[in-house]
């Protein structure tokens, strides 16, 4: 066919989120899901889509396009970049910032030796808010970059707690410090550390017998996630998460404050409302996909980034189309 054949690797709010975006863009087809546990237990939202186990995924090598891999940041991706990338075009959606260097290598030994295009970290930050932070400090030389999230739900700090022994379930809100957002937003240019300008706040649900004070400790003190804010730990039982814990907005803004060569006061400000954290992500993922797939046909090789992608390869529209519509 035609269309962009694409896979889903993982099947939790980011899996669900990119099948149901996919619908919205006609020039691509989901034809198949991946998942560790059992193929049988999963329900997916569109009917026809084969689930296969993903320790089988290489067999599909032909059948696919594009892999979005929506596994978590923590524990899986780092296994699952590279190895994916060994045999599909892959767009992820890869977040633990001080490990993106890492990461990036590793997935790109993978891709380069493949012939395949990996796209990672790919979302909003990183990712969009990537984009916007680049764009700043290129128009604005000379100035101060500031990046704020929340009040949200972080998904990557939720998977995070999430895979902490005795953990059955969890999210994490992310709380910008209010003086810190004025301060900048009044032009004050401050030095903020990273414990000044957000909050973290967890909900955790125990498994039975669990050590609630050794769960607090591994959380707080986590490298890369938790252990260079002040975080809250709450515990509640596992109704009281469904009950009051199942929507994920997010949003933030990033703002390049600054001066123009000549002394004027420029500001720049990028900014989202999310009603659905996971549902925007899936949509960042797929817009994204389209990109891959091209980059791959175009001999773009082994691993990029949203810095890396022409912002045109985004589109459905042709370039031509674009120019008239857009510029
Ligand atoms: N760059 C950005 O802006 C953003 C990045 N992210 C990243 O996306 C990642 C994934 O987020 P999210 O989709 O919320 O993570 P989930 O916890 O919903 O899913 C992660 C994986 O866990 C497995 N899983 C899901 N549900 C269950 C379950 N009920 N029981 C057992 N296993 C389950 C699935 O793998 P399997 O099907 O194989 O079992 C799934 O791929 C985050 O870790 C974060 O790093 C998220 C938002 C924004
Ligand atoms: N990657 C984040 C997307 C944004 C949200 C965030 C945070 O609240 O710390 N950091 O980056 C997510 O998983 O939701």
């Amino acid at each position: 066919s035609s269309k962009i054949r694409v896979g889903i690797a993982g099947y939790g709010n980011l899996g669900r989120g990119v099948e149901l975006s996919l619908a919205q863009n006609p020039d691509m087809e989901l034809v198949g899901v991946f998942t560790r546990r059992d193929p049988a237990s999963l329900q997916l939202q569109s009917a026809g889509v084969p689930v296969r186990a993903l320790d089988q995924i290489e067999h599909y090598r032909n059948d696919i396009d594009v892999l979005i891999l929506c596994s978590g940041s923590k524990n899986d991706l780092p296994e699952q970049g590279p190895a994916l990338a060994r045999w599909f075009t892959t767009v992820d959606s890869f977040d633990t910032h001080a490990r993106v260097p890492e990461y990036y290598a590793a997935v790109d030994a993978a891709a380069q030796g493949a012939g395949t295009t990996a796209l990672i970290a790919v979302g909003w930050d990183p990712g969009l808010f990537s984009l916007n932070r680049l764009y700043g400090e290129c128009v604005l030389p000379v100035g101060q970059t500031y990046t704020f999230w929340g009040k949200g739900l972080s998904q990557g700090h939720s998977d995070a707690i999430r895979r902490v022994a005795g953990v059955a379930g969890g999210v994490q809100y992310t709380l910008p410090v209010e003086a810190a957002v004025q301060r900048v937003r009044n032009g004050e240019q401050p030095e903020l550390s990273t414990r000044e300008k957000h909050k973290r706040q967890c909900f955790v649900v125990l498994e039975q017998g669990a050590d609630a004070d050794a769960v607090r400790e591994a959380i707080v003190t986590m490298p890369d996630y938790f252990a260079d804010y002040d975080t809250e730990v709450n515990f509640i039982d596992a109704q009281t998460l469904a009950r009051d814990h199942a929507a994920m907005p997010h949003g933030g803004f990033v703002i390049r404050s600054g001066q123009s060569a000549a002394g004027s006061q420029q500001v720049v400000e990028y900014g989202l409302k999310l009603g659905s954290n996971p549902e925007f992500t899936s949509s960042v993922l797929v817009a994204y996909a389209r990109a891959a797939y091209r980059m791959n046909k175009n001999g773009q090789i082994g691993a990029q980034t949203v810095l890396d992608v022409p912002p045109g390869l985004l589109s459905p529209k042709s370039p031509a189309q674009l120019r008239k519509e857009l510029l």
